[in-house]
């Protein structure tokens, strides 16, 4: 009942904020319900890796739970056992992936049907993959996981890293696309920025939500991206990972006091 509450007022107060930022009334474009549940609003990927501090079930699922009280609207979520635990804590929509590394392919993000179907079995709203043209494990196909997910009814989020990849993974029947793997293929623009350019010109030219994520560091990023055109935005680490948050502090104080006693010794 709560939960319901919850997406209701968010619903509301969506609608009161589209009108304000742009002058114009929300209309529910969406056939689906899940997308209007998520529109506008934040979701926040709750991953820690086993080689990082916060490695663990327990931990992810607390994760989640402190996002869900802090206003998320979604949680993107890794592995089976993370999954699991973290809907024992929320009943916000959950993107999940399975992340494996095989030796024949760069893509590890949900890369075979195998991590599919496990991802199916735990029961996620939306499954991301990777959906760049590069080569999958054991010469598996991304046309054939899209059909197969879409034939299962399954709900799909198509990871891409430049427009390209957003027209194709449109053009093949996803469900929405996130622009999670800008920055992280060889040929998509290595900025240490979001990739605002690539979040507005994908909103603009597909007729399916586009999801702005990675490395979206500051809330009025995040904002800025809803005001580009994205359906929801998508933060990880600058929420979920405090290692990488300290270490952005650190490094900004070394830098600026530095700077600063340059500038003395010059003056
Ligand atoms: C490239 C890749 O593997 N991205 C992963 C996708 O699930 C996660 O490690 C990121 O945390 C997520 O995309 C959110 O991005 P950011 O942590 O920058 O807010």
């Amino acid at each position: 009942m709560k939960d319901c509450k919850l997406g209701i007022d968010h619903l509301v107060q969506t609608a009161i904020l589209h009108k304000e930022v742009t002058g114009l009334e929300m209309k529910p474009t969406f056939d689906q319900p899940i997308f209007e549940r998520i529109y506008k609003g934040l979701i926040v990927s709750c991953q820690a890796l086993e080689d990082e501090p916060l490695y663990g079930a327990e931990v992810m699922a607390k994760m989640a739970k402190s996002a869900e009280l802090g206003g998320a609207v979604g949680i993107r979520a890794n592995s089976v056992m993370d999954i699991k635990a973290i809907k024992q804590v929320t009943r916000l929509p959950i993107i999940g992936i399975i992340k494996k590394d095989y030796d024949d392919s760069e893509v590890y993000i949900t890369p075979t049907l195998k991590e599919v179907k496990e991802l199916m079995e735990v029961g996620v709203d939306f499954i991301a993959l990777d959906a760049t043209r590069r080569p999958r494990p054991h010469g598996e196909q991304l046309e054939s996981l899209v059909a197969y997910m879409k034939e299962k009814g399954q709900k799909m989020m198509a990871d891409i890293s430049t427009l390209e990849e957003a027209k194709y993974a449109a053009s093949i029947g996803v469900d929405c696309i996130s622009t999670t793997l800008s920055g992280y293929t060889s040929y998509s623009p290595q900025h240490q920025e979001p990739d605002f350019a690539l979040v507005q010109e994908a909103a603009g030219e597909l007729n399916i939500p586009v999801l702005a994520e990675g490395r979206i560091h500051m809330p009025s990023q995040a904002a800025q991206m809803l005001i580009l055109g994205a359906h929801a935005v998508v933060v990880g680490s600058a929420i979920t990972r405090p290692q990488l948050i300290t270490e952005r502090y650190a490094q900004e104080i070394k830098h600026t006091l530095l700077k600063n006693k340059l500038k003395s010794q010059t003056s």
